[in-house]
């Protein structure tokens, strides 16, 4: 072969090099684009590895279940406890004796009378400590807690929802003991029937209550659905007979906005010693009643119609209101020269009145919005809103807030 040829032999190996490992690259690219679940697999394999560090024992788990292991909380790793909960103190200690304690001594409730519940309904208006008090009991109890909503489950490949239904059972029965906590049960598990219900949503219903059904008949099961909703009435007939046992999460009272408030003030004087006024603190300690209202019972009063969601909200913008005061001292004492004042004021009474005006309760705002949204709507619910009507919308929003 001549200097020319070889010179084309060389040129064609390089070209069909170049061209082969465009095509391995290319199809790698594809099958990692037609892998819906690559993201979340990597991470479940994370927090497989991480369970099975966390147990001491090897969990063997399917794909499936490896998808749901992501939403999987370790009670080691849950903030919240009991304690944490203020204003519900009859729930919580009705869910300790039928949830708590069944999970916490099993061998006491295995027989036809004493036995522990096997599905607990939260309901009420959003922000009132439903999914808190959830994770309090997985904590207090040392239970793993499987968060499940609708899109972790409703996928998007057909007949994928079923196996993760199957997969949200046997996963708990491997963690064990373990909450099943359904977030919004109205939208996984809502009424049937309805003319545009999809066939793979009812599916994942009848699969749902069959595979709990099979769970309460096998004693000793340490696996709880728990389940939280603002719509009750939303919820399929069958599913809720299946919660025996239903609790109404409602807005808070005033005595219950009181003792939320005095939560959280005191949460914040035990993380940083003397922040909080002894007026705000000091409230009936020992249970006597002084006759006249205290600065406490003032601002219950005056937050009817706020969550405990909202109640922290308050407390929180009060509290940072005395922080940002104390950061602008500092700004001025280091442009003047001045000596930095060396403490900080104490939170009061006036911070939470100012940080009234700025938190209102959040069944108001969704009121205002909804008031809002019609009128520049057209009126009815579910037409359809164009992005003028949406801005003109958030512009009398924005207005109605600040007035
Ligand atoms: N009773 C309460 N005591 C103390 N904090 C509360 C209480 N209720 C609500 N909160 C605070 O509000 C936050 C939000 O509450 P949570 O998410 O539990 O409400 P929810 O009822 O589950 O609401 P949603 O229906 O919107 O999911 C909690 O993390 C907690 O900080």
């Amino acid at each position: 072969m001549d200097h020319a040829g070889h010179r084309r032999l060389w040129v064609e190996v390089v070209t069909n090099a170049v061209a082969l490992g465009a095509m391995v690259w290319g199809l790698k690219l594809c099958v990692q684009y037609l892998d819906p679940y690559r993201e979340q697999r990597e991470q479940a394999k994370k927090r497989s590895a991480f369970l099975k560090q966390h147990l001491g024992r090897s969990l063997d788990l399917n794909e499936y279940e490896q998808l749901l292991a992501a939403q999987v909380m370790n009670p080691d790793h849950i903030e919240v406890e009991m304690q944490d909960v203020s204003g519900l103190d009859s729930i919580v200690s009705d869910l300790e004796t039928k949830v708590l304690f069944p999970l916490t001594r099993p061998e006491l409730y295995r027989t036809t009378l004493w036995k522990q519940a096997k599905g607990v309904l939260l309901y009420g208006p959003p922000g009132t400590g439903k999914t808190m008090l959830a994770k309090a009991v997985a904590k207090q109890s040392g239970c793993f807690f499987l968060n499940i909503t609708v899109s972790s489950i409703m996928s998007k490949w057909l007949g994928d929802a079923n196996r993760l239904v199957r997969a949200v059972f046997s996963l708990a029965s491997k963690l064990q003991p373990c909450i099943i906590f359904i977030d919004e049960v109205d939208a996984m598990l809502g009424k049937r029937g309805a003319s545009s219900e999809h066939e793979a949503t009812l599916q994942v219903k009848t699969e749902f209550m069959q595979l709990w059904d099979g769970m309460e008949s096998s004693r000793g099961q340490r696996v709880v659905v728990m389940g939280a909703t603002n719509r009750p009435w939303m919820v399929d007939e069958a599913v809720l007979r299946r919660f025996t046992h239903m609790y109404e999460v409602g807005l808070p009272g005033k005595a219950q906005r009181k003792a939320i408030l005095l939560g959280y003030l005191r949460k914040h004087a035990a993380e940083v010693p003397g922040s909080v006024a002894e007026e705000l603190l000091a409230v009936e300690e020992g249970g006597s009643s002084s006759s006249s209202p205290s600065a406490l019972d003032r601002i219950a009063e005056a937050t009817e119609g706020y969550s405990g969601s909202d109640l922290l909200e308050l407390s929180s913008q009060a509290a940072q209101r005395v922080l940002a005061e104390h950061l602008h001292e500092l700004q001025q004492s280091e442009s003047s020269g001045q000596p930095a004042p060396y403490s900080i004021r104490k939170l009061g009474l006036e911070d939470l009145e100012e940080a009234m005006g700025h938190v209102r309760p959040s069944t108001q705002r969704a009121d205002d919005y909804s008031r809002v949204s019609s009128r520049s709507a057209g009126g009815g619910v579910g037409i359809p809103m164009t992005p003028q009507d949406l801005s003109a919308a958030l512009a009398l929003l924005m207005q109605l807030r600040n007035a």
